[in-house]
């Protein structure tokens, strides 16, 4: 089970300062939503607005059909996981793993046992104990097993090293295959994780940059090589992200629709076409009005 999110016009200030500015997007449900953002572009005052941690004042969000606020079906069926979670300070570990069914009806203990074995967190110690990254590897391993139709990881993995975030984002993997929800991903790792995303949606500013499949995304990014004017003259009337000199060879990134015709004609001038990855284009699209 999964759920959809619907945000019209949301809007959200921090007193005076306008942190989110008139958001409008769809989330599909079942899919790995890839939410990016430079720092303080409002990732996570969103996410906590889609948990429910806030009422919408200005606008509405819609999840599964219904408002999520003190919704007691959505919050049921939604895991925030994020650094700053306190809620299990002095327990023990083995005791929070089976006390998690009470207010996770799909949680798998099982699951969890083994994930928490593999991640190596001392299961006889209380969640103060633990290492900074034993301590998120325990929140995904809760997040994952609970098997919400909401699952939100916001910056989840920090502390973990590449070996544990390399087992995280298998577990994801094989855990869509097996039981498909919503996964909503806040990383700054985007090249690490790019490939788990369906669909992503950029923030900048507190406003939506972007929102595209990974396919889409993809397709619209390009990079262009070859002699200065040669570069420069086909890339006139696109839009350029970035550019860089090689010598006296020019490397472009250009950013939207470029139709097949289009890429014959830069092959016919000697240029070389390539991809970029989202990581590229989170970088280059998010840098506008800043100093290379
Ligand atoms: N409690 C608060 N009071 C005032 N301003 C706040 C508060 N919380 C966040 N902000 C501001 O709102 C903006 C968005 O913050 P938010 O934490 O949502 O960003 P973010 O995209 O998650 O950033 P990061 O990637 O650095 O975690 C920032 O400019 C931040 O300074």
């Amino acid at each position: 089970m999964s759920y959809s999110i619907e945000v019209s016009d949301l809007t959200v200030y921090y007193k005076n300062f306008k942190a989110l500015d008139q958001l409008n997007f769809k989330l599909s449900p079942g899919k790995v939503h890839g939410i990016l953002g430079r720092n303080g572009a409002g990732k996570t005052t969103l996410l906590m607005y889609l948990a429910s941690f806030h009422k919408a004042k200005h606008g509405t969000i819609v999840i599964d059909g219904e408002d999520p606020f003190e919704n007691e079906r959505i919050i049921q069926g939604t895991s925030f996981i994020y650094e700053k979670d306190n809620t299990y300070h002095y327990d023990k570990i083995d005791k929070i793993i089976k006390s998690i069914h009470y207010f996770r009806p799909h949680f798998d203990e099982a699951y969890a046992r083994d994930l928490a074995k593999r991640f190596k967190i001392p299961m006889k110690k209380s969640v103060d104990q633990l290492s900074r990254g034993q301590s998120s590897a325990l929140q995904i391993t809760i997040g994952l097993a609970s098997r919400t139709p909401l699952t939100i990881f916001d910056e989840a993995y920090l502390g973990m090293d590449a070996p544990a975030r390399e087992l995280f984002y298998k577990e994801i993997l094989l855990e869509q295959e097996r039981y498909p929800r919503t996964i909503l991903f806040s990383t700054h790792l985007v090249s690490e994780m790019e490939y788990l995303f369906d669909e992503v949606l950029i923030i900048d500013n507190g406003k939506v940059l972007l929102q595209e499949t990974n396919e889409q995304l993809l397709e619209k990014g390009h990079s262009i090589t070859g002699p200065k004017e040669n570069v420069e003259a086909f890339t006139k009337t696109l839009k350029v992200i970035h550019e860089e000199m090689l010598g006296r060879t020019k490397s472009v990134m250009v950013y939207g629709h470029l139709p097949e015709q289009e890429q014959r004609k830069a092959v016919e001038l000697g240029l070389e076409i390539g991809t970029l990855s989202i990581n590229n284009l989170f970088i280059h699209l998010t840098r506008e009005g800043e100093e290379a």
